[in-house]
C-alpha cells in the first residue's frame, strides 16, 4: 500500500514518578522524522555502542513542556487528526489507533483529559464545527457513533448499559467485511454532553 495512505507516529511521554525516582536516563532523541535510541550508558564502558535511527511519518516529543520541540495535545492533533477529517469529508474511510506497551500514552493521546484534551474529543469537536461551516444545500450528514470495548476477546458494547455483562459476536458480511453483530449505532447532532 501507498505510504501516503497510511501514516505512523511516534510519542514519547514524560517521565512517570517511579521513572524520576529511579533516575531513569532517556534513550529516544528525535529529529523531526527520525527517532534514534542510544544505547543505555554503562558505567564500566567509556563508549557506548552506535545508536538506531528510525524513519516515521512524525515523531513527537513530549517528555518535557519546558523543551522547545515539546508536542503537546495540539500538536498532534493538528498533525494527525486534522487530515483524518479532511479524508473523511471526501468520502474515504479513516481510522486512527494507538498501539503500545502498558502504561505508554495511548489514552492519554487518544482521550486526554478535561483540560488537555486528546485526538478523540478534538476530532469530535471539529467535526461538528465543520458540518457547521457548511454551506452547500445539496448536503446533508448524519453521524452515528458506536463505542465498545475488546477485552480478553471479549466485545462489549459500551453505549448499551444493559448489555455490559454479555459479549457480543464478530461476523463478517459478504460485501462490508467484519461488524459485531447487535452493537448500538447511535444517531448524534453535536459532541456537547446532554444535560438530561
Ligand atoms: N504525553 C503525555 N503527557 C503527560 N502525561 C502523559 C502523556 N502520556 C501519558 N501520560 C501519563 O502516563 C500515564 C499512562 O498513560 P496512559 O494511561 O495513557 O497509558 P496507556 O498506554 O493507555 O496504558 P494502558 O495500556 O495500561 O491502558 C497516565 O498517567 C498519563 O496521564
Amino acid at each position: 500500500m501507498a505510504s501516503d495512505k497510511i501514516k505512523v507516529a511516534v510519542r514519547v511521554r514524560p517521565f512517570n514518578r517511579r521513572e524520576k525516582d529511579l533516575g531513569t536516563e532517556c534513550v529516544v532523541e528525535m529529529s523531526q522524522c527520525q527517532t534514534i535510541l542510544q544505547h543505555p550508558s554503562e558505567p564500566d564502558k567509556i563508549e557506548r555502542k552506535s545508536p538506531k535511527s528510525f524513519a516515521f511519518d512524525h515523531c513527537f516529543y513530549s517528555l518535557d513542556p519546558s523543551l522547545p520541540e515539546f508536542a503537546s495535545q495540539e500538536k498532534v492533533f493538528d498533525a494527525l487528526g486534522r487530515d483524518i477529517l479532511e479524508n473523511a469529508f471526501q468520502g474515504y474511510n479513516a481510522c486512527i489507533f494507538a498501539y503500545g506497551q502498558t502504561g505508554s500514552g495511548k489514552s492519554y493521546t487518544m482521550m486526554g483529559s478535561q483540560d488537555n484534551k486528546g485526538i478523540i474529543p478534538r476530532l469530535c469537536d471539529t467535526l461538528f464545527d465543520l458540518i457547521a461551516k457548511q454551506q452547500s444545500p445539496e448536503l446533508s450528514y448524519k453521524v452515528e457513533v458506536s463505542y465498545m470495548e475488546i477485552y480478553n476477546e471479549k466485545v462489549h458494547d459500551l453505549l448499551d448499559p444493559k448489555a455490559n455483562k454479555q459479549s457480543l459476536k464478530v461476523r463478517e458480511h459478504n460485501v462490508l467485511g467484519p461488524y459485531v453483530d447487535g452493537l448500538s449505532q447511535l444517531a448524534v447532532t453535536s459532541f456537547q454532553v446532554s444535560s438530561s
